[in-house]
């Protein structure tokens, strides 16, 4: 397993694993070396998983000891990206020494040539959606509209959000672009997997494969149905203080870094809706704690009901606390399968291109989620915030009702007996039968 240095890749990643595991397969897992302490309590086979650390090297433009996504802004990633490339002797050599039947990636998309010589079987596994597979089929410049025969009129961008895939015609590593990368790496494999489901994106995945000409094996959301870990005390006593079903969560995910303005308009609606809240940032550009960011007197006023934390929280086992009522996120694809297994009313405030896409997907096709309305420069008002979240959360709200009812389908769906498992099952099958595919 070789994934892309985030938090919202490695996650994933670890969680098929895991599931690889259960079924006797022996993992090496390879990944940057601070990420490790981060994510060795969701390794549950510590016999069959193995963490092969990998140096990540210094590349100028990256702060010294970058080593994955979360350390970074978002526009300073085409630099890590040099990084993971150049991590390309040490990733041969592991996969030489260990001679593994596949490797499977997602943004090193040099990994086909290094294999294949080698006899190893390659799956590019994506673990963002189908959608946002989809709608980059073509390069930037075109990208006004979907490509030819995109499936959906829905899961779409619109007018000025297209802007969000700007970045794909940009330089994402030495000498490639974005496109070029996710395109090299879907052409060069054996097989494309993605982390969906037929359920809800059956076209969009069919689309991928005839755009490509490869078998695409879906693994189904792969999440762990039941967290393992207790929540830490300080949050547990904490949300323990609250009624059931009356706390706002916010996370917006491992990557995001606000301006300073953004966060407090942020924090400035959730203090306007009247309910407590847990917000979870990291600190704003300029500013190295959050506190040092909050509005005056902010902290004061919302004392005993309201929360905002610069650090790292267990979000899996935040959702699954019974207080906790509505979960507002970014939509990335980690947290929207994180949001459907959960019991919250979901609004998503989407920021870069696929979790846009994600949104609708949640808030247009499944109708399970609201999205806050946002301006020409993709930002919302505290109003728009506010009045989002006391739409959903109010008992009386006829479209609150309507996305508890979607969103609660969706879950008895997800959580129902062998779901997830027949998933796994059959990508299992493919997995083999690609093996014996000579
Ligand atoms: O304090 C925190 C913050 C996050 N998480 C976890 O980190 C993951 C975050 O994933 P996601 O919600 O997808 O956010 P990002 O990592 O920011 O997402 C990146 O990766 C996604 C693919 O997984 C893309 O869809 C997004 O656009 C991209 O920003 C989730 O599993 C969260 O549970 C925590 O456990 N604690």
């Amino acid at each position: 397993m070789f994934p892309w240095f985030a938090v919202g890749h490695l996650t994933p990643f670890l969680h098929l694993s895991n599931k690889l595991a259960e079924k006797g397969c022996t993992i090496s897992f390879l990944l940057p070396n601070k990420a490790i302490k981060l994510l060795q309590h969701f390794n549950l086979y510590p016999d069959h998983i193995t963490f092969h650390p990998l140096k990540v090297p210094h590349v100028e433009g990256l702060p010294p000891g970058t080593e994955t996504a979360s350390d970074i802004p978002i526009y300073l990633t085409h630099f890590l990206c040099v990084a993971m490339d150049r991590t390309r002797d040490q990733v041969e050599k592991i996969i030489r020494d260990q001679k593994p039947d596949f490797v499977m990636y997602d943004m090193a998309y040099w990994i086909p040539e290094v294999a294949r010589p080698l006899g190893i079987k390659t799956i590019k596994y994506s673990v963002v959606s189908a959608a946002a597979i989809a709608i980059v089929l073509v390069p930037a410049p075109e990208l006004s509209a979907p490509p030819t025969g995109y499936p959906s009129t829905s899961v779409v961008l619109r007018g000025h959000e297209v802007r969000s895939l700007l970045f794909v015609s940009q330089p994402y590593g030495e000498g490639i672009t974005f496109y070029e990368r996710a395109c090299t790496g879907m052409k060069g494999c054996d097989a494309i997997a993605i982390r969906s489901c037929y359920e809800m994106e059956e076209k969009l995945c069919d689309y991928i494969g005839r755009q490509y000409g490869k078998p695409v094996f879906l693994t189904g959301p792969v999440l762990p149905e039941s967290t393992r870990t207790p929540l830490e005390d300080r949050w547990a006593q904490w949300l323990n203080g609250f009624e059931a079903g009356s706390v706002v969560f916010c996370s917006f995910g491992s990557q995001l870094i606000l301006e300073k303005e953004q966060l407090q308009e942020l924090v400035l609606g959730f203090e306007s809706t009247g309910l407590p809240f847990l917000v979870v940032l990291k600190p704003p550009v300029g500013s190295s704690t959050i506190e040092e960011a909050l509005p005056e007197g902010f902290e004061e006023r919302v004392k005993g009901r309201g929360v905002v934390w610069g650090g790292w929280v267990q979000q899996l086992e935040i959702l699954d606390h019974p207080s906790i009522g509505c979960f507002v996120n970014t939509c990335g694809f980690g947290s929207m399968w994180e949001s459907l297994m959960s019991d919250c009313q979901i609004v998503l405030v989407p920021h870069l291109g696929d979790q846009i896409l994600n949104t609708r997907l949640m808030a247009e096709e499944l109708k399970v989620a609201v999205e806050v309305e946002r301006d020409e420069k993709g930002w919302f008002t505290k109003e728009n915030l506010s009045n989002a979240i006391k739409g959903v959360m109010d008992k009386d709200s006829e479209v609150g009702s309507m996305i508890k009812k979607n969103h609660s389908e969706w879950r008895k769906l997800l959580r129902s007996e062998g779901f997830m498992s027949s998933y796994i099952d059959k990508f299992f099958q493919n997995m083999q039968e690609l093996a014996d595919h000579k």
